[in-house]
């Protein structure tokens, strides 16, 4: 097992450990497995979904892992068909109980859903339940600047969290300098460009080289320096401890630099823009 991971301070005071575990789309034993070994790999945040149909496995794997209950920070996310007040108390109720806890300590709205019109209301939903205690933290996640303006303006709470796609291919500039102007926390979705990785980019490849580590711990590295949290996904057991084994060095500025210039306006996975991309 690595040493403890960092953390980072939210905007609410709680933190955030450095890198988390991405869940989707791993289902029933595979993703209970696959969660209980992260965990042991020293993954201490785990991001699931209603909408990835695997909340009661995530649960499973905590109670498995023998990890206390405190050091973890489990992350859910509200789905579009949730976002009207009570549907979305509903929802995290939902979630709780198929989690098996008492407590999400990160709730995020998974999309803005702009043709459902609601996402104000699901967060003042979000921040209602934090003040009970069921959530622990509130965030969002592929929100764009005007939907956080949004939402701080309604109620007075910045997200803690905006995640969003992230990597080499749609490095987020200016949303991360939106994150930073509002005390936000970037967690990167998709952080190693999932089937479009750009391992064999000779920025990446040569660093890789260079510091005698994978292409994948290059790019989770240069997550890493630039201040966001990676949630990698993999079923592998190598390739979790690999993910979380970025500790021991440091890109240049030049590197970090030359990665995010691998950035293009058509970088998306699949075309998920905030604005346009609807998913219930
Ligand atoms: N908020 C949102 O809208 C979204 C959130 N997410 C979250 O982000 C998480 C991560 O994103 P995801 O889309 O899974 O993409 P990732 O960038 O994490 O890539 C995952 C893929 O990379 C492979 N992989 C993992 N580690 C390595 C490695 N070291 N070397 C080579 N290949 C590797 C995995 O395969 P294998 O498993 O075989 O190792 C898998 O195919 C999701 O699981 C989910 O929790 C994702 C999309 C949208
Ligand atoms: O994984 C997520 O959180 C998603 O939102 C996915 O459904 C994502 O939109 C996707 O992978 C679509 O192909």
């Amino acid at each position: 097992m690595n040493a403890p991971l960092p953390v980072h301070t939210l905007n609410d005071g709680t933190t955030l450990p450095a890198i988390g575990f991405g869940t989707y789309p791993l289902k029933d034993e595979e993703c209970v497995a696959a969660v209980v070994s992260a965990v042991d790999a020293g993954y201490r945040l785990i991001d699931t979904a209603v909408n990835y149909g695997n909340e009661r496995a995530v649960g499973e794997a905590i109670r498995r892992s023998g990890v206390p209950r405190g050091e973890l920070v489990v992350t859910s996310k509200l789905p579009g068909r949730a976002h009207a007040y009570d549907d979305a108390v509903a929802s995290v109720r939902g979630s709780l109980e198929a989690l098996g806890l008492d407590r999400i300590d990160l709730h995020l709205i998974h999309w803005p859903n702009p043709s459902v019109g609601k996402y104000a209301e699901a967060y003042r939903a979000l921040v209602d339940l934090q003040a009970e205690g069921l959530v622990r933290t509130v965030g969002v996640s592929n929100f764009t600047e005007a939907h956080l303006e949004r939402v701080l303006d309604d109620t007075g709470v910045t997200p803690a969290v905006n995640q969003v796609e992230l990597h080499p291919y749609f490095p987020q500039v200016e949303m991360r300098a939106v994150h930073e102007r509002l005390g936000i926390r970037t967690e990167s979705w998709s952080p190693l460009g999932k089937r479009q990785a750009p391992f064999a980019e000779p920025v990446v490849a040569e660093a890789a080289a260079r510091h005698g580590v994978t292409p994948g711990q290059v790019v989770l590295r240069w997550q890493l320096q630039l201040g966001n949290v990676p949630i990698p996904k993999s079923a592998t057991p190598e390739r979790q401890r690999q993910n979380l084994d970025v500790l021991g060095f440091e890109l240049s500025a030049e590197e970090v630099a030359a990665i995010t210039g691998l950035g293009r306006a058509d970088g998306r996975l699949f075309g998920g823009d905030p604005d346009t991309h609807e998913e219930m």
